[in-house]
């Protein structure tokens, strides 16, 4: 059931994390002395410091580096006094990005030069000369709320892939023989921080182990990162993963955090990975190779650290042959690789996770005390379960819903069989239960295939894709 791939395959570089990073801060300066003094004065002080000349040349940089912040002077040599080519910069470097805080230099007593310049954006200024402590200190304080803004950023949108997730499900139910080397493997891989594979049919409890090799490795205080990699259109593909800066496109309101970055020291799971167009494999394998990405619209290079846990019903071996799966990326990707057995497998894990499911169910809508007959058991032992431990979720919250007192019978299962008796259960059904049951039908008779399904269904693809979502059908191609 499980089969560790060769220990030399490669695994992603661990380069340093983007977050033990020093603050990078930019001067600009068209005074070559000025220039060296405030670099030294803040190399000493721990800062990595880039500097520019000129406006031009500060534009570029920022273009090319990923800075923090912006300590520049008001006047350059091309228009000494009016400060108005500092202040056009300024206004470049904010168009550029708002978020990114800017400290103005201005000459001595030029209380009317600071004040424009507050009023253009600049977030603090000091007064030429300096005073080191005092410029050092403004500094900080700017690279703080810098730091304090993009944490919060990074947390709401950590929040809201939580809330698209399934939260932290670290419960696996798995006590039959089968599921023991599985459970081997796990507790073996996690800490190791390799790649891992993780293969099964639909439903099998792949985002389950997913979570339990987070969780098991010194990455599990910091996010786990899930993303449906294998349903991501073209479009929307590089912006999801890599993030993207405002005005990159036209609905790019504001920067987006892809969701490397917010993985970043911890752990990305890429769903349905078999599902992935070559063109976006070459995407990712660049970035699994470097550790580096860049959002979209942006030229600067950021560093990531991430382990990278991908999922998938496909047999990507297979997929390779034909020519649907880069072979280089599948040894990125299967450092290690663990088999799930579909539930028919491992019938000895039904009685279990229906108990599992029971007493969860039973928490949600306050029945803590319904029970299984023993009919319903044995319907349960006896059916197929094509949707493994998902459909065996469903039913069993189905069943909660449908029985009336503490005993859920084998009526209550509602499951699915063909012929008469199929048809009679058919009209007990809502019609939304019809649909997603058809749906399912037609996508399994064609292997996922959303196209011919949609064919079969009589709908668009479109319109299946909307049901698909509605009904949180996955699985689909
Ligand atoms: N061993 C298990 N113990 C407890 N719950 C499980 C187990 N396996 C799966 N589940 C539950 O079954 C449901 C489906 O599991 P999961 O999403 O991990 O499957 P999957 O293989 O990733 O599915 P898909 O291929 O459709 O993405 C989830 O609600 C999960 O919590």
């Amino acid at each position: 059931m499980v089969s560790p791939v060769s220990e030399s395959a490669p695994s992603l570089p661990n380069p340093p994390s983007a977050a033990a990073r020093p603050p990078c801060v930019l001067v600009a300066d068209d005074q070559a002395d000025v220039l060296e003094a405030l670099r030294l004065l803040l190399k000493r002080d721990g800062l990595t410091v880039v500097t520019s000349q000129s406006p031009a040349g500060a534009l570029a940089t920022l273009e090319a580096e990923d800075v923090d912040l912006v300590l520049m002077d008001l006047n350059y040599a091309r228009d000494t006094t009016s400060g108005q080519e500092g202040i056009d910069l300024l206004g470049r470097i904010r168009a550029q990005d708002a978020s990114l805080p800017v400290v103005v230099m201005t000459a001595w007593g030029s209380v009317e030069g600071a004040v424009e310049a507050m009023r253009a954006g600049a977030r603090d200024y000091v007064q030429k000369p300096w005073d080191n402590t005092r410029l050092l200190a403004t500094l900080r304080t700017q690279l703080e709320l810098r730091r304090a803004l993009k944490r919060s950023r990074r947390l709401e949108e950590e929040n809201q892939h939580l809330r698209r997730g399934q939260g932290n499900q670290l419960a696996m139910v798995s006590e039959s023989r089968s599921m023991q080397p599985v459970r081997r493997l796990i507790e073996r891989v996690a800490p190791s921080g390799a790649n891992v594979l993780v293969t099964g049919e639909h439903g099998t409890g792949k985002e389950v182990v997913a979570r339990l090799i987070h969780g098991g490795s010194t990455r599990s205080e910091r996010a786990f990162v899930a993303v449906n990699s294998g349903g991501l259109s073209e479009g929307v593909f590089e912006s999801e993963l890599f993030g993207h800066v405002k005005g990159a496109f036209t609905d790019a309101k504001s920067d987006r955090i892809g969701c490397f970055e917010l993985a970043d020291g911890g752990t990305l799971f890429l769903d349905e990975i078999g599902n992935m167009p070559l063109s976006q494999q070459a995407k990712l394998l660049r970035v699994l190779q470097t550790g580096e990405l860049h959002p979209v619209g942006s030229s600067k290079t950021r560093r990531v650290d991430v382990r990278v846990v991908s999922a998938t019903n496909v047999d990507l071996s297979r997929a390779v042959a034909e020519g649907r799966f880069r072979e280089d990326l599948l040894y990125r990707l299967n450092t290690v690789e663990v088999q799930l057995p579909p539930l028919r497998e491992r019938r000895e894990d039904i009685p279990l996770l229906a108990a599992h499911f029971l007493a969860e169910q039973g928490r949600r809508y306050g029945r803590p005390n319904v029970r299984l007959s023993s009919e319903a058991l044995e319907a349960l032992l006896a059916y197929a379960w094509p949707g493994n431990v998902r459909e065996l979720e469903h039913a069993v919250e189905r069943a909660m819903l449908m029985a009336s007192g503490d005993e859920v019978t084998q009526e209550d299962l509602l499951l699915k069989r063909a012929g008469r008796e199929g048809m009679a259960r058919l009209e007990e059904m809502t019609l939304e239960e019809v649909e997603r049951y058809l749906i399912e039908r037609a996508l399994a008779r064609h292997e996922g295939n959303v196209s011919e399904a949609a064919k079969g269904l009589g709908l668009s693809r479109s319109a299946l894709y909307r049901r698909l979502q509605y009904y949180g059908i996955k699985g689909a191609r």
